[in-house]
């Protein structure tokens, strides 16, 4: 007796898709369950996604590289304006682009602007995901879907696919790669198995203490902050079953007047921005780590192409 295999299931596939959507759509939260680990840092703030992150989806019939960028937004500052240059350069880049937008939240002039600077890259294939299907009910979701469709037919931007999901209820995650996938090249993967991201640690390890110290200063800092890990060393002569590793890590922020906001009363604040992150480091990295961490002021380094430079944007 024989075996014939359809030809079609030894296909495999790599390529790159990113995510695009207004801020805090869902992106990072989306990305995060597809690969199932923390590579892209969510926070209930916009904007806080600055560095493109990749995380990816190993499947045996595929590779799956997500790059999660910045929000495009109107850009009031010299790093607003490069965080949109990096935007557009990626999406012009990559296989296809999903395109996120809240259940929750009515289509608006957000949306409207995203959608016509995709409608004008022609050649990438583009879905549609509906984000956060949790929070409404299915008369909502109907009526988000049509609306999406309709956006689409506005705008001559044609849907390969238009995809509810929840990333945080676990809902057609898996489905979203299912569809993703065959809009992929074909060809060998692109990375080793087992690589969840090629961020280099330093960046993903200064983007965790960020994270941290923007919790909780909702409305005093909200995007002054910027970290930048100085070293990461094992600490020398430790017993081999019981390392550390140092890591040495700068928080910057704009004005003097915001140290006090970042460090709290008798440092207590800045201590728990250590200890939160050590604990997401820890957890990234999988060995005990000595976090030292310094604030200083980089004047208005939102707006100095040299402080832009050093910080690594
Ligand atoms: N209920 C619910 N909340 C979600 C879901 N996905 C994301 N969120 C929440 O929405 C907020 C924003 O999510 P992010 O993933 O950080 O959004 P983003 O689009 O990456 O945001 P930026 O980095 O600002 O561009 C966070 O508070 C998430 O917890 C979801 O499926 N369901």
């Amino acid at each position: 007796m024989s075996v014939r295999t359809d030809s079609s299931s030894t296909t495999h596939r790599a390529g790159f898709a990113c995510f695009v959507g207004r801020p805090n759509a869902g992106k990072s939260t989306l990305t995060n369950a597809l690969v199932g680990t923390k590579v892209a840092i969510t926070s209930t703030r916009p904007q806080t996604t600055r560095h493109t992150v990749r995380g990816i989806v190993h499947r045996p019939d595929a590779q799956l590289v997500l790059v999660d960028t910045p929000g495009l937004h109107k850009p009031r500052t010299l790093l607003g304006e490069r965080l949109n240059d990096i935007v557009r350069a990626t999406w012009a880049e990559v296989d296809v682009i999903g395109f996120c937008l809240p259940a929750d939240q009515k289509l608006g002039p957000g949306d409207r602007f995203i959608a016509k600077e995709l409608a004008g890259i022609k050649k990438t294939p583009k879905v549609a995901i509906v984000t956060k299907t949790d929070l409404v009910d299915p008369e909502q979701l109907a009526s988000q879907l049509i609306a999406v469709d309709q956006l689409g037919k506005e705008l001559g931007i044609e849907w390969s696919e238009i995809v509810p999901v929840s990333a945080v209820g676990d809902n057609q995650v898996a489905l979203l790669a299912d569809l993703l996938v065959p809009l992929l090249p074909e060809g060998p993967a692109l990375y080793p198995e087992g690589d969840l991201t090629d961020e280099p640690e330093q960046v993903m390890v200064a983007e965790l203490i960020r994270e941290a110290a923007l919790e909780g200063v909702r409305d005093e800092l909200p995007h002054s902050i910027a970290v930048v890990v100085e070293e990461m060393l094992p600490r020398e002569g430790r017993p081999e079953n019981k390392p550390l590793l140092d890591v040495h890590a700068t928080v910057y922020i704009e004005r003097p007047s915001q140290k006090g906001i970042i460090i709290g009363p008798k440092g207590a604040r800045l201590k728990d921005v250590g200890t939160k992150s050590r604990r997401h480091i820890e957890a990234l990295l999988g060995t005990p780590v000595f976090l030292d961490l310094h604030v200083k002021v980089a004047k208005d380094w939102q707006r100095d192409p040299k402080q832009l430079r050093k910080l690594g944007f």
